[in-house]
């Protein structure tokens, strides 16, 4: 944890959000720092990682580090595989020095700013967090509950590529006043089919359980950053075409998507 603390405060982390968000001019350069949280299976990685390529910054997901921890088979594969087949979630120790050393690899790369992806997931987490380094923005992705599970299930990576699909067709029919939503499934392209696997975590019973503890653990983090004037939630409309769009206007980020591609 000392790790973080010395790491981020030595690391001048570059511009923010507010430039986005307003128009402001930058004070100085200084890339975005922002937090993703939502359910397992709502399209943190997804869409944070889309983000990411627009503005530059490094994607870091904390359970991209568990499961290269795992895959290590370094001292704390075998502790970690039994956490997360049953859906619960790695002890804050554990999680924070994984992300100071990611951290700290960035840093050596000339890394700056970032999204974090699936963390922080606990108060414990937001409280070491928000005191070693100053979050811009945390975007609170939502979606209907019913479809969650589904996507979960429906989640498949290339094991060659490491491209990240889903094979769920979600149809959810509008009632009482709710909306529906459709979202296709994301396939893969054809030299991938063969190479599909499933994350391990992905079975009914374990996804449930995530989803138990993320109400229980995840659900208070949302209000620690709304008291604090930083939480953006955003309902997601349906996939990734209806959604994309919808998310850069609501970050202000629709006019520098088209500079960017007009730039490329
Ligand atoms: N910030 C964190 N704190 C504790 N455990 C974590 C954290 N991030 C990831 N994990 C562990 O890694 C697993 C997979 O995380 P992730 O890929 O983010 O899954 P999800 O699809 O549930 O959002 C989690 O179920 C948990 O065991």
């Amino acid at each position: 944890m000392a790790a973080i603390t010395r790491l981020v405060k030595r690391t001048p982390y570059l511009p923010c959000a507010a430039r986005f968000l307003s128009h402001a001019p930058p004070e100085k350069e200084r890339n975005v720092q922002w937090v993703f949280l939502g359910c397992p299976g709502v399209g943190k990685g997804t869409y944070a990682s889309r983000l990411c390529n627009l503005l530059g910054v490094p994607h870091i997901a904390t359970g991209d580090l568990v499961r290269s921890e795992l895959a290590s088979n370094g001292p704390l594969s075998s502790q970690l595989s039994e956490i997360v087949n049953q859906g619960k979630l790695v002890s804050d120790e554990i999680i924070m020095s994984l992300l100071s050393k990611r951290l700290a690899d960035g840093e050596a790369k000339g890394e700056s700013g970032f999204i974090l992806d699936g963390f922080p997931r606990t108060i414990k987490q937001a409280e070491i967090l928000e005191g070693v380094t100053d979050i811009d923005l945390v975007v609170n992705l939502k979606i209907q509950e019913e479809a969650l599970l589904a996507k979960c299930l429906g989640r498949r990576i290339c094991n060659q590529c490491g491209g990240n699909f889903n094979v769920a067709s979600i149809s959810i029919k509008g009632e009482n006043g709710r909306p529906g939503m459709v979202m296709a499934p994301l396939l893969p392209p054809a030299h991938c089919m063969s190479k599909l696997v499933t994350r391990s975590d992905d079975t009914e019973e374990v996804v449930k359980e995530r989803l138990r503890i993320y109400s229980e653990k995840s659900q208070p983090v949302e209000e620690f950053y709304r008291s604090r004037g930083k939480l953006l939630a955003f309902d997601l409309p349906g996939g990734i075409p209806e959604s994309w769009p919808k998310l850069l206007q609501a970050l202000n980020l629709y006019d520098y998507e088209e500079k960017q591609s007009v730039a490329a």
